[in-house]
């Protein structure tokens, strides 16, 4: 940007530069013309003083002759630019032989008069001085040819020769301006020339020439004669010429030094103002990539401290007093309707399902936070308040729009279903315009998928026995029957995301379910997204969520507890499943079911196989193809219950006599399952 600016620069002012220098030269040229012009005027005057040699002008005629438009001298008149402009010496009885050059040097003369003298000589060549105006030569001794040269004075308005001796033939003047014309008493002789001018002076103009007719009728054919004038002469009208094109060069110099002025100032001006947009534009570019900056740290830190972030639109909004004590909710929400900006304590109907109100959004809002997972439902976030329980919020996204009063009537529902101990309870929830957060017990042991597939091959892995599997899928069956036979619900709600991820491990492998009810709330294209029971076969027909998609769902989570494998329609982000359903009927048709099961659920425990037959049939059962001959949830409870859970200690011993495998293929529950028997 800054380098066109430079060249331009550069450039106009080699051209500024080299415009001076000739204007200078010019001007030097110019001086020197005019000192020139005044030696020569001095060197003429002197000239003429010796020819005259008067002593008047002998004593006068000193010094400068012209001081700018002023003259000491007597008979001098200047220009302004400090020329001989009148020349009148009169009646001072002057004599002496003036010569036909005396003038030459007087270009800016407009006055000549030496009238009434004793002058002699021919009269003077005027070609070189253009300006003459006023001629008066009359009453002296001039003789010869009146010159052609008068012919060329085109501001001619005086013309006096009258009382010489002139002889030869009048020239044939016509300059419009002519006003005093007098040749009389001379020697002229042939025709006075017929032309406008002359026509304006009668006789009198002529008279005393004997041999001059005052009208050419023939027409004069005198040629005005060019002035050969001599070298001296044409050296000057060179050097006029010269002039003159200098002078014009000077005009045409100041001419484009200006333009280039005008244009370097219109660049300069144009290349600041692009200057000025450009670091304006670079400004607002840092300026955005500052605040992009800014906006990915906030989201950055939004992302590992959530809770923070509602800290704003809470502290600014809302009052951070929560714990609402008003016990006139018929709905058994506490506090009824939540208040904008207060956290909600979720209450059972009775009295003594009422929850402790520990905290209060303001120790939420203070508490230090811990990424968990991002959902589709929203992001959970792990809580640590001090000195209170730790808790887990789930900030909620992809909504569908509903209002406070319809949010919080949903969360009734859930509530309703919540009082069961293989449900995890939703603690409290939080309503404003921009966040909607559930708050939860923080279950520390983690979810079913990390505890099936987490650390695999690592020495600190602790194995997941079929003991513990078996708790967890009665605690899940348990759950889900809950769920489905809640007739206390206005709307039947099924659980409809049932996966490893949510179902989390309390105390003694019991089984907690989460993530329930949220259906409701979810927009339905997300919730096709999350919704594990949308994948169910039926739903590419019915596209409804049902109780036995719930089912289907806990074949699928069965399947996973017994082989171990990660189901292809429950993985979280970033783990790569199997087609389990396929896999397994595969695998069962083939007949190498010994294959199915995880190797590590009893490594070598004969009597769990029988345990682990029973759950596969019944998860064989959950994913049949058509709903209708799926269980529903209360059968596999009763089914799954029937399961002997075999002494946890078992699970430990090492029975070297029998190899795992051995002891499944040996069974002759295989059979059946292959044959498909296991269908009541
Ligand atoms: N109360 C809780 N205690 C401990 N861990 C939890 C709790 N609630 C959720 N988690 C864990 O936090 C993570 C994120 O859960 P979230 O429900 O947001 O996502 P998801 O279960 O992976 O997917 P989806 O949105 O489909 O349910 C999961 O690993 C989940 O097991």
């Amino acid at each position: 940007m800054i380098s066109p600016l430079i060249s331009l620069k550069s450039n106009s002012v080699l051209i500024i530069v080299t415009s001076l220098l000739l204007l200078c030269i010019n001007f030097s040229i110019a001086n020197e013309d005019y000192y020139y012009y005044y030696y020569k005027e001095r060197t003429a005057l002197y000239s003429l003083k010796t020819v005259l040699n008067n002593p008047f002008l002998h004593k006068v005629w000193t010094g400068p002759h012209c001081h700018f438009n002023t003259s000491i001298w007597y008979g001098i008149k200047c220009s302004a630019d400090g020329h001989v402009a009148e020349l009148v010496l009169e009646n001072m009885g002057l004599r002496g032989n003036i010569s036909e050059s005396a003038l030459i040097n007087f270009s800016e003369l407009s006055v000549l008069s030496f009238k009434h003298n004793y002058l002699s000589g021919t009269i003077m060549d005027f070609g070189l001085n253009p300006k003459l105006t006023r001629i008066d030569l009359s009453g002296n001794s001039f003789s010869g040819q009146i010159p052609a040269s008068v012919l060329r004075l085109s501001g001619l308005v005086s013309f006096l020769l009258q009382d010489n001796s002139l002889t030869g033939s009048v020239p044939e003047f016509n300059q419009s301006s002519l006003r005093e014309f007098n040749l009389s008493n001379n020697n002229l002789s042939g025709f006075v020339p017929k032309t406008t001018a002359l026509e304006l002076f009668g006789l009198d103009s002529y008279s005393g020439n004997p041999e001059l007719a005052h009208y050419s009728s023939a027409g004069s054919k005198n040629d005005i004669a060019p002035s050969t004038g001599s070298p001296d002469d044409k050296d000057q009208s060179l050097k006029a010429i010269l002039k003159k094109y200098l002078y014009v060069l000077d005009v045409v110099l100041l001419a484009v030094v200006i333009l280039l002025l005008v244009l370097y100032f219109r660049k300069a001006k144009r290349l600041k103002k692009m200057m000025k947009e450009e670091a304006e534009l670079r400004d607002r570019e840092t300026k955005y990539s500052m605040a992009n900056e800014r906006i990915k740290g906030e989201e950055k830190s939004r992302d590992h401290h959530q809770i923070k972030s509602v800290e704003v639109e809470s502290s600014q909004r809302l009052s951070v007093s929560n714990n609402n004590n008003n016990n006139n909710n018929t709905n058994g929400i506490g506090g009824g309707q939540a208040e904008r900006g207060k956290l909600v304590f979720i209450h059972g109907d009775d009295e003594d399902d009422k929850r402790e109100e520990t905290f209060k959004m303001g120790d939420l809002l203070k508490a230090s936070a811990e990424g968990l997972g991002k959902g589709t439902s929203g992001n959970c976030y792990k809580a640590m308040m001090e000195g209170k329980p730790v808790v887990v919020v789930k900030r909620l996204r992809n909504l569908k729009p509903l209002t406070e009063e319809e949010f919080a009537k949903q969360l009734l529902l859930v509530a309703n279903h919540q009082r069961h101990p293989n449900l995890l309870p939703v603690l409290a929830y939080y309503h404003s315009k921009n966040e909607k957060l559930l708050v939860y017990e923080y279950v520390a042991k983690g979810n079913l998928f990390n505890r099936i597939h987490g650390g695999r091959g690592k020495r600190d892995r602790i194995p997941f026995r079929w003991g513990s599997r078996l708790t967890v899928a009665r605690g899940v069956a348990r759950a889900l029957e809950f769920l489905h036979l809640n007739t206390s619900s206005p709307v039947a709600v099924p659980h409809g995301n049932l996966k490893s991820t949510n179902i989390l491990l309390g105390d003694n492998d019991s089984a907690l379910v989460s993530d329930y009810g949220l259906a409701s709330l979810i927009a339905l294209p997300v919730a096709v997204q999350r919704t594990v029971s949308y994948r169910s076969p039926e739903y590419q027909s019915t596209k409804r969520v049902s109780k036995k998609s719930d089912v289907w769902s806990f074949g699928g989570l069965l399947l996973e507890l017994l082989t171990g494998k990660v189901a292809a329609y429950a993985a979280p982000a970033g783990a790569r499943g199997v087609d389990l359903c396929r896999w397994v009927h595969r695998a069962v048709r083939e007949e190498w079911t010994a294959e199915i099961f995880d190797g590590e659920i009893a490594v070598n425990r004969r009597s769990a196989v029988p345990g682990m037959l029973r759950l596969l049939e019944i998860a064989l059962r959950c994913i049949e193809t058509s709903p209708e001959r799926r269980p529903d949830m209360s059968e596999v409870v009763r089914e799954v219950e029937e399961i002997q859970l075999v002494d946890q200690s078992e699970d430990e011993d090492d029975d070297h006599g029998h190899s795992h495998e051995r002891s499944l293929t040996d069974d002759s529950s295989m059979s059946t399952i292959a044959s498909g028997d296991y269908r009541r």
